[in-house]
């Protein structure tokens, strides 16, 4: 995820004095550009040495790395008022729990973004903690906005289910595109083929949405023409026990565990 985002500043200008990442090639095209560093405490040496003071600092390790990662962070913090704005892409760890694990008064910003934004077509929700400022505000919307549309909400309880619908909803839509993949198959079409219609279908009516004003319900409609074929499929997919709980249950059981990630 944060090389998505990483590619949407490099292309915007936005470029970071500093990228940590372990395992990556100093070659590769996105970091290139970048000083690249294994750890986060050489990063922090080093933009010490350099006089460097960043205005912001974009976490995007996994949640369960952020213990190792957290501390290391403090020598650029200073006093945390005075310092940069932390801006975090972590699921479920709370701005309280970030918070913790700075220097006192560290100025947080908590978000959550999606995998389109490696083609700039993400959606990111964000919630600025106590403090922020509105350059650092505006800062971080500029990041973020480097990959898509951007939301502000002042409720950060609301980001568990923003991970469930956005955040992890990307993975619902490609699996949808699997499955249809898969079903077409079965009903005899080449494999080829059937993946060629799985993906177009998804990316078709994904761009359909995008382009029309119209709600997603009166899209399905037009596609359902009485006694028709699309209407008996839709009598299998939106039987109560079948999609809708289906969903319903999916996206309840990945609020529960952004909520289990809180740290
Ligand atoms: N994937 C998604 O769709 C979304 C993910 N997120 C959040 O983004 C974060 C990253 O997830 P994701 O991109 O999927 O995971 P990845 O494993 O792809 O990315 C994690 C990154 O953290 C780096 N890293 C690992 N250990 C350290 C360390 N000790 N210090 C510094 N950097 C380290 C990795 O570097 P290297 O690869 O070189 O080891 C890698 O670049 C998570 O917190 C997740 O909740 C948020 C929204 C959507
Ligand atoms: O699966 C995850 O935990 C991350 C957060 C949202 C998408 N991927």
């Amino acid at each position: 995820m944060g090389q998505a985002m990483l590619t949407g500043w490099n292309a915007r200008n936005l470029a970071p004095s500093a990228v940590v990442a372990p395992s990556l090639d100093a070659g590769h095209h996105a970091v290139s550009r970048h000083d690249l560093f294994r750890d986060t405490p050489s990063a922090v040496a080093a933009l010490l040495e350099a006089g460097t003071r960043p205005a912001a600092i974009v976490l995007a390790v996994k949640p369960q790395k952020a213990d190792a990662v957290l501390p290391a962070l403090a020598p650029l913090l200073g006093d945390g008022a005075a310092g940069p704005v932390v801006l975090s892409i972590m699921a479920g760890r709370t701005l309280a729990a970030l918070a913790a694990q700075l220097p006192a008064g560290s100025r947080l910003v908590r978000s959550m973004p999606n995998t389109p934004a490696a083609i700039g077509r993400g959606v990111t929700v964000a919630v600025a903690g106590a403090g922020v400022d509105t350059v650092q505000r505006n800062l971080c919307d500029r990041l973020l906005r480097a990959a898509g549309a951007v939301e502000w909400v002042e409720n950060e309880a609301l980001l568990d289910a923003v991970t469930a619908v956005s955040g992890s909803g990307p993975a619902y839509v490609f699996l949808l595109a699997e499955l249809l993949e898969r079903a077409g198959t079965a009903q005899g079409l080449p494999p080829a083929l059937a993946r060629t219609l799985a993906r177009a279908t998804v990316s078709g009516a994904g761009a359909l949405l995008d382009a029309l004003p119209d709600d997603a319900d009166a899209l399905r409609r037009a596609v359902t023409s009485p006694g028709g074929t699309t209407e008996q499929a839709l009598s299998v997919l939106m039987a109560p026990e079948n999609w809708p709980s289906a969903v319903s249950d999916a996206v309840r059981a990945a609020t529960e565990r952004s909520r289990a990630l809180a740290g």
